[in-house]
């Protein structure tokens, strides 16, 4: 029998409101250690607004989050950051005019002072595992091209490259396949999946292919809740899940 795994996070009736609105309501979440959860919802469902209360971008007005046990929701940010969450958000923040190996060398190193960081690094330090992120995020034949001249998949890339650099224990995935082509979204597939129990991932797709290529559960939010959890083919089978994509597009789609 495999052995049960461990909590990493959990959220009790999470609750926030923009202007009287429950964006997110009495929402119950959990998630275990080395999973890869994929979280979808129809437009407007509440999916980046709990990213972003677990983040601590914004604040719950009611419930607890805790992660590894301890509550989190009244950190800043930043000591959220430092306790080991790690957030992509849609729009990447490399630095264009630096090379992918900058960017990584930056990335790797725990001082987030920028140029303190090229001058100790002029000496050739972490390159070994420079070379390990690059490799792994398929970028190893750019490490010299300049992140501006990356593709928006590449640059994707080396976003998540640059948050696998600092070792969360829990990484935050905000649409990662927007705006790739097909093969892009197949290698970020295969890519998810070789992270896949070396690291804690929440997922928010509204690519249903790439949910069923790399999702062991799929959590479904709609109207602020948690509507349905269970396999692609079981939410996509659920007639509630049907429901609520009525008038999106479909599930299909979403
Ligand atoms: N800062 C804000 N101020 C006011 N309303 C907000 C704010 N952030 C989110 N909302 C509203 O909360 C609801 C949930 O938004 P959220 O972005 O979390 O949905 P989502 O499930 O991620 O949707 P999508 O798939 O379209 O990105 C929406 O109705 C949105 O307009």
């Amino acid at each position: 029998m495999t052995p049960a795994r461990e909590q990493l996070l959990g959220l009790k009736a999470v609750t926030v409101s923009f202007s009287g609105f429950l964006a997110v309501d009495q929402l119950d979440f959990e998630v275990a250690s080395g999973e890869l959860r994929c979280l979808i919802g129809p437009n407007g469902a509440g999916k980046s607004t709990t990213l972003d209360l677990i983040c601590g971008k914004s604040r719950i007005i009611a419930g607890e989050i805790a992660f590894r046990g301890k509550p989190v929701h009244a950190l800043k940010e930043f000591h959220i950051a430092r306790a080991g969450i790690g957030r992509k958000f849609q729009v990447p923040s490399v630095f264009r005019e630096l090379t992918v190996r900058e960017n990584l060398e930056i990335g790797c190193s725990r001082d987030p002072g920028v140029l303190r960081n090229l001058f100790r690094f002029s000496g050739g330090l972490d390159t070994e595992r420079v070379e390990r992120l690059a490799l792994l995020v398929g970028l190893e034949d750019h490490l010299d091209i300049q992140a501006g001249q990356l593709s928006h998949g590449q640059t994707q890339w080396l976003e998540i490259a640059l948050i696998l650099a600092q070792d969360p224990a829990l990484i935050l995935m905000d649409e990662p396949t927007a705006g790739m082509t097909a093969h892009e979204t197949n290698m970020t597939a295969k890519l998810f999946n070789q992270l896949r129990g070396k690291h804690t991932l929440i997922v928010v797709e509204h690519d249903m292919g790439f949910v069923r290529d790399i999702a062991e559960t799929v959590s479904v939010m709609h109207q602020g809740k948690l509507l349905a959890q269970g396999t692609a083919d079981e939410v996509s089978d659920d007639a509630r899940v049907r429901e609520a994509y009525l008038g999106s597009g479909g599930i299909g789609r979403a």
